[in-house]
């Protein structure tokens, strides 16, 4: 209780007060319990005879007793003389009782006293230990009473020095929230209306926060108004802020006039560079309003500043690039990897593709190898058109095998399927060129075989199946991927193929009974 109150000394004189009130009442109490025991009026000391009307009512019993009890315990003493034994006693009781009560109240007295001190040493400097140093000093008279001046100026408008340090115990926004109402009534300054806060090119040292009232910006001529200021808004900050690129410097940019009563709050230009320098955010802020102020009226000059900000985004544009670029080389690396890869496999699937062409080429020139033989043997014109025959279905097969062959490849084996193609097509001419000079020799005629030739190739064009290498199990070893495709391909073209096939049987029907006849 004795923490909360704001007058510790008071309550603590009080409640001692009380303290001994109730003791002196129970004694009085006592007193009047031991006088009617004794029997009142039997002597001096005991209360009167209360059959007396003087002494008969409860209030005069009361004050009476009371202070009876107050004489003894204050230790004034002025009581009548004890006459009997137990009379005594009580005197003696209460007097032992009144040491300690006295001593309590001198003590409890002498401890407010103290601290009352003890409060004006904390708040003032210790003006004795000053006094003492200039006597010991022979300091001169007219001096010392000027530095006693000085304290008791101190003492009156209540100016405490070490303000700092006993504010320090509390937190900070406690602080700042005392402060404000310490010295706010101090900043406060009232303006009347037209009256002129700054002119334009005065030097500043302070700005200003408006608490109350209107004020305009106005330009040299007094008449025209940039803008209007109310309550909350500052101004005056641009001049004490030091504003790279200012052209006015610490000059007022413009003039400020109260528009009707204004009660503005100032900060001094000290005070406002302490307190930005531990808000830099609030610095940042103020700065920013400012430069906008000044670019709008041009009187920004353009320094290096922007110049440093241009350089610092080319610098992150260069960063930001680079570290795309690496990205991109990583991406580039991985790619030319599977390239190499998917070259790797071309380059054995063409190798394959090579050996299935070549196997396919050894076939029919070992069966006409034979026929030549056979033929050379002298075997008779019957079975030359049954070789023939077989020749141009041969020949047949060959075209329909380059064809599927291209089929299966698709896009990504054009090449090689030209590769495939080219050679069969060569076969066929030296196939066809030997035909001729057999024919030559008197065993056909040359134009019916050219003819037939002719027919073979254009029907090899259409056909799609009769697929010689297709059952190669190394070719599905290598390329699983583009079997499928030719798969998906065969499933497509599957029934076309049928078709095809059945009017490719019809032309070597006709091809075959053209032959007869001839
Ligand atoms: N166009 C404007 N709008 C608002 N305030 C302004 C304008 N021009 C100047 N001021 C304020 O008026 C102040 C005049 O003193 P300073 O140059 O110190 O700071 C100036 C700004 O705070």
């Amino acid at each position: 209780m004795e923490t909360r109150t704001s007058y510790p000394n008071t309550f603590r004189i009080t409640k001692l007060m009380i303290y001994i009130f109730v003791l002196i009442h129970w004694n009085a109490c006592l007193y009047f319990a031991l006088s009617s025991y004794i029997g009142f009026g039997s002597d001096r000391w005991v209360y009167p005879n209360i059959t007396k009307p003087e002494f008969a009512s409860m209030r005069r019993q009361y004050f009476y007793c009371f202070w009876f009890s107050a004489q003894i315990f204050t230790t004034v003493g002025d009581t009548p003389l004890p006459k009997r034994e137990e009379e005594y006693l009580f005197m003696i009781a209460d007097l032992l009782i009144a040491v300690l009560v006295f001593a309590s109240i001198v003590g409890n007295v002498g401890n407010v006293i103290t601290s009352l001190r003890d409060r004006d040493n904390v708040f003032f400097p210790n003006h004795e230990l000053v006094k003492a140093y200039l006597r010991s000093h022979h300091i001169s008279k007219e001096l010392r009473q000027r530095i006693d001046n000085w304290y008791q100026h101190l003492h009156i408008n209540k100016k405490i020095m070490r303000e700092k340090e006993i504010l320090e115990q509390l937190p900070l926004h406690l602080r700042t929230e005392i402060a404000v109402s310490v010295h706010l009534p101090t900043l406060s300054k009232v303006f009347s209306p037209g009256e002129y806060v700054c002119r334009k090119g005065d030097v500043g040292h302070e700005m200003y926060i408006i608490r109350e009232g209107k004020l305009a910006v106005v330009a040299d001529d007094g008449v025209t108004e940039y803008a209007v200021l109310t309550d909350s808004n500052f101004f005056g900050e641009i001049s004490i802020l030091n504003i790279k690129g200012n052209k006015s410097g610490n000059r007022r940019t413009a003039n400020i006039r109260s528009i009707g009563y204004s009660d503005l709050f100032s900060l001094s230009k000290e005070d406002l560079t302490d307190v930005l320098s531990e808000f830099p955010a609030a610095k940042r802020h103020l700065e920013e309003k400012g430069r906008q102020i000044l670019t709008k009226m041009g009187m920004l000059e353009d320094t290096g500043e922007e110049k440093e900000g241009d350089e610092d985004n080319v610098e992150k544009k260069i960063n930001t690039l680079e570290s795309n670029l690496e990205i991109l080389q990583t991406k580039l690396a991985r790619l030319m990897m599977e390239l190499e890869s998917s070259n790797r496999k071309m380059q054995a699937r063409v190798e394959q593709l090579e050996l299935e062409v070549a196997a396919l080429e050894n076939q029919p020139l070992e069966n006409e190898e034979e026929r030549i033989k056979r033929e050379l043997r002298g075997e008779g014109e019957g079975e030359e058109v049954g070789w023939e025959r077989e020749e141009a279905e041969g020949e047949e097969e060959e075209g329909l095998d380059a064809k599927v062959k291209k089929e299966e490849q698709g896009e990504d084996g054009n090449e090689l399927t030209k590769d495939g193609d080219g050679e069969s097509t060569k076969s066929t001419e030296g196939d066809v060129e030997k035909m001729v000079e057999v024919d030559k020799s008197g065993l056909k005629d040359p134009d019916d075989q050219e003819k037939k030739e002719k027919d073979d190739s254009e029907k090899n064009k259409d056909k799609g199946d009769d697929r010689p290498g297709k059952g190669d199990g190394a070719e599905i070893e290598l390329e699983e991927e583009k079997e499928e495709k030719s798969c998906e391909i065969d499933s497509e073209e599957g029934g076309e193929m049928a078709e095809e096939d059945s009017e490719n049987k019809d032309m070597k029907q006709k091809d075959e009974g053209q032959t007869k006849k001839e």
